[in-house]
C-alpha cells in the first residue's frame, strides 16, 4: 500500500500537539503526507513550530474549552467554523484518515471527518483515557493508547497499546550512553561533569513548578553536605533567578537552564531523574530506561498523571511521592536511600527499560494502514 495521508488534529496544549506532530513528521519522513489542524488557542504558535519542521499545518477558528455555562456561546461558534473550515481542508487534502491525538479542540475536525466519510483514529498519551477521547471513542475505528489504560471499560470500540510518538530526536538517540551524554553536555554547555559522580535531573514538566525550583533545591542543599552528586536542573521558563536563589550559595546545581532541546542528552546522563509524570515523560524514562521519582501534578484533569506514575511506579521503576508530601526533609531521605545504592538505582532502570514502546508512531501508523487497507 502506497503511504498515507493523513490529517491529524491535535490542538488543546503541548502534550496532544506534540506526539501529533511527531507522527506526521515520522509519515512524512517516510514518503506519506500529513495535515496538522489546530483549533486550540495555542494554534497560531503550534502551527509555526510544525512550520519548522517543515509540516503543514492549519489554524482552525480558535474553539475554547467547555468551561460552563458563560463559555458554551464561545465554544459553540468555535467548533461551529471549525467544523467549516475543518470540511473544506479535508476536501483539498482527501486524507485517508483523521488522526485526533485528544481534547474537545479535536471536534470540529472530527465531526468534519465523520460528515466526509473519512474514518476515524484516536490516540491518547496518558494511562486514563481522556473525557474526549472517551466520548469520540465510539466513532473511531481504533482508540489507541500510550500505556495500559486504567478505564479501559468507558471506553467504546477497539483499543490497542501503541505507546508514546516520541519526537525523532529522542527515538534516535534513545540508546545513547551515560558516557556520551556526560560527554555531550560537557561540549554543549561548557560544564565539567564527571561520570564518576551520581547525576540527577530535575525539572517540573514544561512550565516548571514550585516543588522543583524551591523545595528540592533545599533538600538538595542538606545532602551535599553528606553526600556526592551531581544535579542536572531545568527550571522552566522564567524561573532561572528563582531557583538559582533557592540553591542560594552553594556549587550546585552543576548545569542549570531555564529548558532545553536537548532532552537526549539530560535524559541520557541522568542515574536519577527528579520529575512530574506526563505522558510524554514518562514515556521516555522508560524509552532511556531511567530510574525516577515522579511526583504527579495534582490539579491534572481526573488526576490522570498519579495513574502515569503508576504504570512506571507498579513495575518496581520508580518512587511515586505525592506532591502533598514533597518536604526538604522527606525529599532529603528519600533520595539519601536511593543514592546510597547505586546499584538499585540501575536494576530500576531497567525495570523501566522493560516497559518502553520503541517507535510508537511506527507502530500507530502500521496499525492505522492495517485497518485502511481492504481484507481479504
Ligand atoms: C499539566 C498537564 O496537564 N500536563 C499534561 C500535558 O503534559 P506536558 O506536555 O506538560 O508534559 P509531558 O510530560 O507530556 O511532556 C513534557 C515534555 O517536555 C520536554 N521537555 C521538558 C523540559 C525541557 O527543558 N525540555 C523539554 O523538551 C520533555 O522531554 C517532554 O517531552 O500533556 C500530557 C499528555 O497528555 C499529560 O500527561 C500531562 O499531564
Amino acid at each position: 500500500m502506497p503511504e498515507l495521508t493523513l490529517a491529524i488534529t491535535c490542538g488543546g496544549t503541548g502534550g496532544h500537539f506534540y506526539p501529533g506532530l511527531s507522527v506526521a513528521r515520522v509519515l512524512q519522513k517516510r514518503g506519506g503526507r500529513a495535515l496538522l489542524l489546530l483549533s486550540g488557542t495555542n494554534a497560531a504558535r503550534q502551527k509555526s513550530i510544525a512550520a519548522s519542521f517543515g509540516v503543514p499545518a492549519v489554524a482552525l477558528p480558535r474553539m475554547p474549552s467547555p468551561r460552563g455555562i458563560g463559555t458554551l456561546f464561545e465554544f459553540g461558534c468555535g467548533a461551529l467554523g471549525g467544523y467549516h473550515a475543518a470540511r473544506r481542508e479535508l476536501r483539498t487534502l482527501r486524507p485517508q484518515a483523521l488522526l485526533g491525538m485528544g481534547s474537545f479542540t479535536s471536534l470540529p475536525a472530527i465531526l468534519a471527518a465523520r460528515r466526509s466519510g473519512i474514518p476515524v483514529f484516536l490516540h491518547d498519551g496518558n494511562a486514563r483515557v481522556g473525557k474526549a477521547n472517551r466520548f469520540f471513542s465510539r466513532h473511531a475505528k481504533l482508540l489507541a493508547t500510550a500505556f495500559p489504560t486504567c478505564n479501559a471499560e468507558k471506553c467504546r470500540g477497539e483499543l490497542l497499546v501503541t505507546g508514546m510518538p516520541l519526537r525523532p530526536e529522542l527515538e534516535q538517540a534513545a540508546g545513547i550512553t551515560r558516557a556520551e551524554a556526560i560527554a555531550g553536555l560537557n561540549r554543549e554547555f561548557g560544564v565539567e561533569l564527571d561520570t564518576a559522580i551520581p547525576t540527577l535531573l530535575i525539572f517540573g514538566g514544561s512550565q516548571g513548578a514550585s516543588i522543583f525550583n524551591e523545595t528540592v533545591p533545599k533538600a538538595l542543599r542538606k545532602l551535599q553536605e553528606k553526600t556526592e552528586f551531581q544535579v542536572l536542573h531545568l527550571a522552566g521558563p522564567k524561573k532561572l533567578a528563582e531557583v538559582r536563589d533557592a540553591y542560594g550559595d552553594v556549587v550546585f546545581p552543576s548545569l542549570l537552564l531555564e529548558s532545553s532541546e536537548k532532552m537526549e542528552l539530560f535524559l541520557g546522563a541522568a542515574d536519577l531523574v527528579f520529575s512530574r509524570s506526563g505522558g510524554s515523560t514518562v514515556a521516555e524514562l522508560a524509552r532511556f530506561g531511567k530510574a525516577s521519582v515522579l511526583i504527579p501534578y495534582p490539579y491534572a484533569a481526573e488526576n490522570h498523571q498519579y495513574d502515569n506514575a503508576r504504570v512506571l511506579a507498579g513495575h518496581g521503576a520508580a518512587e511515586l511521592l505525592p506532591n502533598a508530601e514533597c518536604t526538604p526533609e522527606r525529599i532529603e531521605r528519600l533520595l539519601a536511600g536511593l543514592l546510597a545504592e547505586p546499584e538499585r538505582l540501575k536494576q530500576r532502570g531497567a525495570l523501566a527499560a522493560e516497559l518502553a514502546r520503541p517507535a510508537a508512531a511506527e507502530r500507530l501508523l502500521a496499525e492505522i494502514a492495517t485497518r485502511l487497507s481492504p481484507q481479504p
